[in-house]
């Protein structure tokens, strides 16, 4: 089971612990997998050093210069997350050449599509009962670090492994009038999410998860979930199919 933790979901330390702490639970059942983004923690580090930065259709324009701080904002969060979550490691997509990409657009800079995921280390540290927990970073073809948006990192994760994907996120699931919380959908096929993005109810930051969550599923993920990762208790819901939005093929 692959669990994309990120945003808004993750800015208070105590909500944190909260979800890390429900993630270990699942493991009584389940073996976790954690890909992280960190959008917010980066925005921190670029702003202490007076830098900015352009999304270019949800994806953050990474200049060389701008790579390094996200790499390093994103190495930091990742070592606290799997602190939190124990019995875990925390990697990077570049260690052991979890993540492997090539520069989506070079327009884009150094923001990267993924071409192959090392499934089989993953399945080697569920094996021995540890919990990866992956931040959202490539190694290129160059050798260096490419970003890649977490939701397609854990998109290609879940598609690698064929296991289900909960995308735990700031708000309840997908809307069919968002931001209506009456308007959530339990329940969604292909069609109708393809529906929602060709006529724009579904839009923003909720894009890259419904591209990731179809990616996953083409590639044999059973199913891909978009949850609350506000509220606690949600997650383990989630997992059962009775929180948030289901999408199946
Ligand atoms: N149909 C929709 N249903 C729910 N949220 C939507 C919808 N369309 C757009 N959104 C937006 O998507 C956001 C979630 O994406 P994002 O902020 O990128 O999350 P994260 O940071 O957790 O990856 C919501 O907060 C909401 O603003
Ligand atoms: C290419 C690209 O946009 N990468 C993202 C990676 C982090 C991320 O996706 O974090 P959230 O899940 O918290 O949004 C970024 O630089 O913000």
């Amino acid at each position: 089971m692959i669990i994309k933790y990120g945003g808004n979901a993750m800015k208070s330390p105590q909500l944190r612990r909260a979800v890390a702490a429900e993630i270990a639970a699942l493991r009584g059942e389940y073996l976790p997998v954690v890909v992280h983004g960190g959008g917010p923690f980066i925005e921190r580090e670029l702003a202490a050093r007076g830098l900015v930065s352009e999304f270019r259709n949800g994806l953050r324009v990474t200049p060389p210069e701008l790579m390094d701080v996200v790499e390093m904002a994103l190495c930091a969060l990742n070592k606290r997350l799997s602190q939190e979550v124990g019995q875990a490691v925390g990697l990077m997509g570049r260690d052991s050449q979890l993540l492997q990409a090539e520069i989506l657009d070079p327009a884009l800079g150094r923001v990267g599509r993924i071409t192959e995921v090392n499934a089989e280390l993953l399945q080697t540290l569920l094996g021995a009962g540890i919990t990866p927990v992956l931040g959202c970073i490539a190694v290129g073809p160059d050798g260096d670090a490419l970003n890649i948006n977490a939701d397609t990192a854990a998109g290609a994760v879940a598609g690698a492994l064929g296991q289900g994907i909960v995308f735990l996120t700031d708000v309840d699931g997908v809307y069919r009038a968002y931001p209506d919380p009456a308007s959530l959908a339990p329940h969604l096929t292909r069609a109708e999410v393809e529906d929602g993005l060709a006529s724009g109810w579904i839009a923003g930051g909720m894009i890259p998860k419904v591209r990731a969550a179809l990616d996953a599923l083409e590639r044999g993920a059973p199913f891909a979930t978009i949850a609350s990762g506000m509220t606690a208790g949600v997650l383990a819901a989630a997992v059962r199919g009775e929180a948030g939005t289901r999408i199946t093929p």
